[in-house]
């Protein structure tokens, strides 16, 4: 996420209770479906009035007049599920008068800057909110040719010191922070007999000046915290199963990286805590840890979401405090195309889920409400990026690059799969790559949640090419949830089931020559209480076997009844 977490247009004076906006209301009769809810941020409760009949999205949308959150960046969140559907209402989620409504609103860590210099030259780059504009020099240089570390940046006509932080300058909370670059020009003043004579020295041009040598990187330097009470491990439940070298490589420059002072940095976006890891030197970061009593709804949540009152996870089918599990499951499924994962544990997966493995991790820079305590959860390998799919339209992104996300979503029945989750990058030759990350709501119990952002964009409607059709072919859920088994997690057997049922449907479907978004489809809900009819499917296979009956009869049955309904689509 590049944007700020504040519209630019101007934000209406903030009501004591935001109003009710309808067409159809008036003053002295509010509609029956009336109901008053409140909205909890971190230290304040915001009164509401809105109609049962209201959807998220304008609900969303009248947060946004009145408070000036954008949309897209803000979660509403209540009885531990997150309203997450847009066109779906306020009654669908059970919402009633006198309900509390948690609002997480998402705060980018990364700024987008356009540059302009005074030698016409333009460009526009994101950078981490914590760089510093010696930094932003040295980007600028990267990306224009030539050296402008000795130039004078301004924002608003102000000169900006090499150490102040991207953070700092934001003032209005800018979405695009604009700067304007010019070379620095030295006034000398000589004495000449009783006056002075001022000469005006401009720098050598840009082609002249020898490039410096890298010094400084420019993020951020918390302070150093040399401390002994730190620690990070590798969490291994079958010693047989050997860590890969880039998984042991991570590890170890995090680890370094806390050894050597730099403490984790936890990231403003997101509903759970995650820390960016940093490495020995401090100008790098090597790892995202998600420590399982952070995530959202669990004990030591650092948005103060309320606990989960049942147990499961903001997305139907999933638990509290099996995030962890789901994102390390993500990459180890994610086979490459030569094979499975444990016979070629360095190569990138097909989809290209970053290297993760479980750790545990002791530091008091996580948060501790109650005392610090070694914690447990993901570390993920950071991946540099120009943002997520939200900060731009999909139309650039390539064909394949759509599909090796979709066949990883529909695998794994994804409940979580929004643009945000989906980071972007370009490569040496200018080629777009999507990076999927965040997969603690895949593989979940049931199909209820499941969403995939790529429906919607045209890619997913363009037939699977063959190298990606092999790939589907290669797939064994029975390999997989042995491969989990081997790896220490023991899937109960309705994840198992996921996993077996969205496996055969990706497989089944592509075989028939289904696009992503046709097989797709089949698994998302097209509002909140209208069953898909991968749900359907497995309805009709349990009445068609007796209650005590076996998995694999039961997985037969489901066979058939998907070869009937796959059939049906392909005929019509
Ligand atoms: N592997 C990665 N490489 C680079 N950045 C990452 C990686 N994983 C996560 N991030 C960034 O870390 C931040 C928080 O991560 P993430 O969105 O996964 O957290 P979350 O709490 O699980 O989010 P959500 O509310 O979307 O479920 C985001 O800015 C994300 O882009």
């Amino acid at each position: 996420m590049s944007s700020a977490d504040v519209t630019l247009s101007p934000v209406r004076n903030e009501p004591s209770m935001m109003p009710l906006v309808h067409a159809n209301s008036c003053a002295d009769s509010l509609p029956d479906e009336t109901i008053l809810i409140y909205l909890t941020l971190p230290g304040t409760l915001i009164p509401m009035r809105v109609l049962e009949s209201d959807s998220i999205e304008s609900v969303k949308l009248r947060i946004q007049s009145y408070r000036g959150f954008v949309v897209r960046n803000q979660k509403l969140v209540f009885g531990g599920r997150e309203l997450a559907r847009s066109n779906s209402n306020m009654r669908d989620y059970g919402v009633s008068d006198g309900n509390v409504l948690h609002l997480v609103v998402k705060v980018s860590d990364l700024q987008v800057l356009d540059v302009k210099t005074t030698c016409g030259k333009h460009c526009r780059f994101h950078v981490e909110r914590g760089r510093n504009i010696g930094y932003v020099k040295k980007q600028i240089s990267k990306q224009k040719g030539g050296d402008f570390v000795d130039s004078e940046v301004l924002y608003e006509g102000e000169k900006l010191e090499d150490q102040s932080l991207v953070n700092d300058i934001c003032r209005n909370s800018d979405a695009v922070l604009h700067l304007l670059v010019r070379r620095s020009a030295k006034v000398r003043a000589k004495p000449v007999e009783k006056n002075f004579e001022l000469s005006i020295v401009a720098p050598p041009r840009v082609d002249d000046v020898k490039r410096v040598i890298e010094a400084d990187d420019g993020i951020v330097q918390p302070r150093k915290q040399l401390l002994n009470d730190f620690s990070l491990e590798p969490v291994i439940v079958n010693p047989k199963a050997e860590l890969p070298e880039v998984v042991k490589d991570m590890v170890s420059s995090a680890s370094d990286g806390l050894r050597s002072g730099n403490p984790p940095v936890r990231s403003r976006e997101g509903t759970g805590g995650a820390y960016f890891m940093q490495g020995s030197s401090g100008n790098k970061y090597v790892g995202v840890f998600k420590p399982l009593d952070e995530e959202p709804t669990a004990e030591n949540n650092p948005h103060g979401l309320p606990l989960s009152p049942n147990g499961e996870g903001l997305k139907k089918g999933t638990k509290v405090g099996e995030g962890a599990l789901r994102e390390v499951a993500a990459y180890i499924l994610d086979h490459p195309k030569s094979g499975r994962r444990y016979m070629c544990g360095e190569e990138m997966g097909f989809a290209g889920v970053p290297p993760t493995t479980m750790i545990e991790c002791l530091h008091p820079g996580f948060n501790h409400p109650n005392g610090i305590k070694t914690k447990i959860g993901s570390l993920q390998m950071f991946t540099e990026n120009d943002g997520s799919c939200e900060d731009m339209g999909p139309a650039s992104f390539p064909v394949e690059e759509v599909h090796k996300i979709s066949v990883l979503d529909i695998r794994l029945a994804n409940a979580d799969r929004h643009g945000g989750n989906i980071l972007m990058r370009k490569d040496e030759n200018g080629k777009i790559v999507l990076i999927p990350i965040d997969h603690g709501y895949s593989l979940p119990e049931s199909f209820e949640d499941c969403t995939f952002e790529w429906l919607y964009w045209s890619q997913a409607r363009k037939p699977y090419s063959s190298e990606t059709l092999d790939y589907i072919r290669s797939l064994d859920a029975e390999e997989d949830i042995s491969l989990l088994k081997f790896h220490g997690w023991k899937m109960p057997l309705e994840t198992a089931r996921t996993l077996r049922i969205s496996t055969m449907l990706l497989k089944k479907g592509a075989e028939r020559g289904l696009t992503a978004f046709e097989i797709g489809n089949m698994m998302c809900r097209e509002t909140l209480t209208k069953k898909s009819l991968v749900e359907e499917m497995v309805e009709e296979a349990e009445e068609a076997v007796l209650p005590e009956t076996s998995e694999a009869t039961f997985m037969e049955a489901l066979s058939d009844v998907m070869d009937y309904h796959l059939d049906e689509v392909v005929h019509v």
